[in-house]
């Protein structure tokens, strides 16, 4: 007897689509297969519809303790789950104090399993001040460490140099964690943008030259000698250049284990984009030409990278409205968009619907070790999304399930619609609205295995 059966749906799995049922035992997927026969206390019918795993965005900043008014777990994981997320790995900043030791970690799983819709990961920094908390964070169970090669934004989170990326490196490896990297050179930038500001530079095309293509693609190559030495594993998160995923993927093929993410506004958007629509769309590093966007896309068709996280950090709306382009916030309100812009754009651009979810779901629960996340397979957890693929809708306001109502694809049309979420077999969004409270659960990564991005 199942506890669950999902009838009829159109099941995106590993090599293709088929029409199958799922039967779903104590929130884990028993069988998938074409009516099954055994019964269930509870059956839902998902005929016309497809069946997706749900999303695992490894890459979010939902900033909480500290900086809920800029978002929070509450709302974010909300915003996530209703965008078909089922997972989320946060990031150890915006949150105030950032995760840097293993009492700021223990106060953010705390308030993540008060607060969570989604199960949840979290992610330890790295930074020069706490080389030595690497193993405390490691053992209570983060699921890597991230640093910022660049000012990332707060004072409190500070660039590491490449003394501390080598020695956190080592570290990692030792730890069998992954360091995940925001590589773009300090030194280009800060220095670039000193120049630009004192030649009276305010706007969005200043920022833009702040931060060339150049400054993400030598951080990189130095990102990836510092991997080889150390024999560390290198996530190398929203990568925005072609250039910089050719690097990583000739490293790759000597043998470094890096993976590659990059998110679904470098995939979307444009510089012109961002002049055009302002402060909705500033972000580090920033979006760059048409060029850039389709080499992303060949990238991705070409399996060289590995997976899409939406980077969501959004901030007040204050901190959006400055006249200075330079201090307005950077980040991109977009943790409940990436599936419907991947199944759009992405589509569009004949990548096919498995191809889809390995890059949001599975990729990322294998590289970070997020077991029984990630796929539609028995043995897995009920983590899926319904989603109606044909429908055409507008995405509004209304539609936000975040702190602040903003979003840079806001007014635009979007293929597939996501109908319900399910976490471990409990629906928890249903068109809108979220049945249950809160109920997700802290994700300790397991061991690493070694093929965790085969294209
Ligand atoms: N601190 C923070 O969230 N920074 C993020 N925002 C952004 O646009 N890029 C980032 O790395
Ligand atoms: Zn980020």
């Amino acid at each position: 007897m199942y506890d669950l059966l999902i009838r009829g749906g159109h099941v995106v799995g590993e090599d293709g689509v088929t029409v199958a049922d799922l039967g779903v035992v104590e929130g884990r997927i028993v069988d998938v297969a074409p009516e099954l026969a055994e019964e269930a206390r509870e059956e839902l019918d998902a005929r016309g519809l497809h069946v997706f795993p749900g999303v695992v965005d490894v890459h979010v900043h939902f900033n909480e303790p500290g900086r809920t008014d800029w978002e929070g777990i509450a709302t974010g994981s909300r915003a996530l789950v209703g965008g078909g997320g089922t997972a989320f790995a946060d990031m150890p900043l915006n949150s105030s104090p950032p995760v840097l030791d293993r009492a700021t970690f223990g106060a953010k799983r705390q308030a993540a399993q008060r607060e969570s819709y989604a199960d949840f990961a979290l992610w330890g920094g790295l930074t020069p001040r706490n080389l030595d908390r690497l193993p405390e964070l490691a053992e209570a169970g983060a699921v890597g460490f991230k640093a910022f090669m660049s000012h990332s934004g707060l004072e409190e989170f500070e660039a590491s140099d490449d003394y501390t990326l080598y020695e956190g490196m080592r570290w990692a490896r030792d730890l069998g964690r992954i360091v995940a990297l925001h590589a773009e050179s300090d030194s280009i930038t800060a220095g670039l943008s000193a120049r630009l500001r004192a030649e009276g530079g305010r706007g969005v095309r200043d920022y833009l030259r702040s931060r060339p293509a150049i400054a993400e693609v030598e951080a990189v190559g130095r990102a990836l000698l510092l991997a080889e030495e150390t024999g560390a594993r290198l996530h190398l998160v929203h990568l925005s250049t072609g250039r910089a995923v050719t690097l990583a993927a000739e490293a790759r093929a000597r043998g470094v284990d890096v993976s590659v993410e990059t998110c679904p506004h470098y995939l979307c958007f444009t510089g012109e984009d961002m002049e055009r629509l302002g402060a909705v769309l500033k972000c580090a590093p920033p979006l760059r030409d048409r060029a850039e966007v389709d080499a992303l896309w060949d990238a991705i068709r070409a399996g060289t990278i590995h997976t899409v996280g939406s980077d969501h950090s959004p901030s007040t709306l204050d901190l959006k409205e400055r006249d200075d382009f330079f201090e307005v916030w950077g980040g991109i309100g977009g943790v409940q968009s990436t599936l419907a812009a991947l199944l759009t754009e992405g589509r569009a651009r004949g990548v096919t619907l498995p191809h889809i979810t390995r890059l949001l779901a599975r990729t990322p629960a294998e590289r970070f070790g997020l077991a029984g996340k990630g796929a539609l397979e028995p043995g897995f957890d009920a983590d899926l999304v319904l989603v109606d693929l044909d429908a055409e809708w507008v995405h509004t306001q209304g539609d936000l399930h975040t702190r602040w109502k903003y979003s840079p694809y806001l007014g635009r049309t979007f293929r597939g619609r996501v109908r319900r979420t399910l976490l471990r077999g409990q629906t928890v969004y249903l068109d809108g609205t979220f049945p249950h409270p809160p109920q997700g659960r802290f994700l300790r990564p397991a061991a690493p295995t070694s093929q965790e991005v085969t294209p």
